[in-house]
């Protein structure tokens, strides 16, 4: 990978020059932990952390700070991603769900695909009733570049179970994310 950003950098710029000497290396290990979600699992992330309830309430998480990099242009989206499940027999722990949109943001990405991703892991995990998710981001390759508009953001969501086959329960959800 330092090869890599050495060849890219040096087809731009003079690399023997101070400020870029250590440069390759940094942004491997840069490029490295913005996409160590490839080197993660559900099942470590999780660590076990899903607890017995009677609780069927919905249980939201909102405003969970999203970095990303869109597969197309390796340039980052960044945003909020909200999180809604409705509890079978048990609950999950609460930073975990934050973990495991970062496992999942981590990686080369569409914002469609990680929002997708991201309900159907907690579904699969938790065995809830039902499950949404929706993410709120600015793409730096909308704003950087190409189309160049600053203002611009993308909504996505993904429902699953009942928050896809009962429309109280989605209201709900958009209601208390307000
Ligand atoms: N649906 C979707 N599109 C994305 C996402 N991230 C980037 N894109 C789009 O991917 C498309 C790639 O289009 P291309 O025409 O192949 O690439 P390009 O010439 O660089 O396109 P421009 O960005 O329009 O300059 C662009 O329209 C991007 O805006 C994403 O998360 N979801
Ligand atoms: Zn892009």
């Amino acid at each position: 990978m330092k090869q890599a950003y050495a060849e890219i950098i040096g087809s731009r710029d003079d690399l023997s020059r101070p400020g870029l000497l250590d440069t390759p290396k940094r942004a491997a290990k840069a490029f490295d932990f913005i996409t160590r979600g490839y080197d993660q699992s559900l099942e470590e992330v999780v660590n076990g952390a899903l607890f017995p309830s009677d609780s069927n309430e919905m249980v939201i998480v909102k405003d969970i700070e999203l970095y990303s990099l869109c597969e197309h242009h390796v340039l980052p989206f960044v945003g909020k991603c909200h999180v809604a499940y409705l509890p079978s027999g048990q609950v999950i722990g609460l930073s975990k769900i934050a973990r495991i949109v970062d496992m999942f943001a981590r990686r080369l990405q569409i914002q469609e695909n990680l929002t997708t991703e991201v309900a159907e892991a907690i579904m699969k995990l938790t065995n809830a009733h039902g499950v949404g998710v929706i993410i709120e981001a600015r793409h730096f390759c909308m704003m950087m570049r190409g189309v160049e508009k600053q203002n611009s953001s993308m909504k996505t969501s993904a429902m699953l179970g009942e928050f896809r086959s009962n429309q109280a329960t989605r209201s709900e959800f958009l209601t208390l994310l307000g």
